[in-house]
């Protein structure tokens, strides 16, 4: 289980010089179970992606804690094999001089070490994420943004993970090729057991994926609640959001 308890996180206004501080994260808290797939819900500027970094622990709370079965996720070996990310910048996650094949063994190396016999390991994960064997000699600059993102969630789903963050993973792409995305999600989840915690503007991409949603509003949880009910939602903002969808 990933517990986030009353997060808080703020930067610099004026770069590394200023005083001055935004907080950009208000006390956030909430609780993902295994196998669950939250979305995560909020207009630009509202602290999605710092959210994001926080559960991944690519950056500390200045306020609160980040557990991940009970461990805090600063702490390295708490989040090895656990969970793993997708972002929406495919082209810049990727190691430019590194082949399809060295991108995706890197996790399962890092997991169990140079020797680990991944023999017909990457050819099956990218079949699962619809990829021909040959890409596996490709370099990202060969593929197009659907292919590249197949790539990054193969590398994401390698070291079959509990847990995967989704910062913005589709947005990038063209409308049909978010929708495959989207369902191959679906399939990786059926096949692996795996859950998601998706990050996203897109309120119908939630809805399609996910099994609760939660609305962020400048840095702060305005409301939780399951998909299946989503047009019961209170506040305001919430209702809002749905309703730039519902017409
Ligand atoms: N490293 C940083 N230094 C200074 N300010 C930052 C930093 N990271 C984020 N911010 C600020 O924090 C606020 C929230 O940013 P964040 O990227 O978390 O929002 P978001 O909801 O993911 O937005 P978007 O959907 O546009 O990506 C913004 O005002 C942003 O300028």
């Amino acid at each position: 289980m990933l517990h986030v308890h009353r997060v808080q996180k703020s930067y610099r206004k004026g770069g590394m010089l200023s005083r001055e501080k935004k907080q950009v994260l208000h006390g956030i808290s909430f609780d993902w179970m295994p196998g669950e797939c939250l979305g995560v819900i909020g207009e630009s500027g509202s602290g999605k992606s710092t959210l994001a970094r926080l559960l991944l622990g690519i950056e500390k709370p200045d306020g609160g804690t980040v557990r991940f079965d009970g461990r805090n996720v600063a702490d390295r070996k708490a989040r090895l094999g656990k969970i793993s990310a997708v972002f929406q910048d495919y082209t810049s996650s990727m190691n430019p001089f590194y082949t399809v094949e060295k991108i995706v063994l890197e996790p399962l190396t890092t997991r169990y070490g140079r020797h680990f016999n991944h023999h017909g390991k990457i050819d099956s994960l990218l079949f699962q994420v619809g990829l021909d064997p040959a890409y596996r000699v490709k370099y990202p600059h060969e593929l197009s943004g659907g292919e590249a993102q197949r790539v990054c969630i193969a590398r994401a789903v390698a070291a079959e993970p509990q847990c995967i963050v989704l910062d913005e993973a589709i947005s990038s792409l063209d409308g049909s090729v978010q929708v495959q995305v989207l369902d191959l999600l679906k399939d990786l989840r059926k096949l692996y057991g795996m859950g998601y915690i998706f990050i996203t503007h897109d309120i119908e991409a939630a809805a399609y994926l996910c099994d609760r949603v939660m609305f962020i509003r400048e840095g702060r949880l305005e409301e939780m609640i399951g998909v299946n009910r989503l047009k019961e939602v209170q506040s305001p903002y919430a209702q809002h959001m749905l309703k730039m969808v519902i017409r």
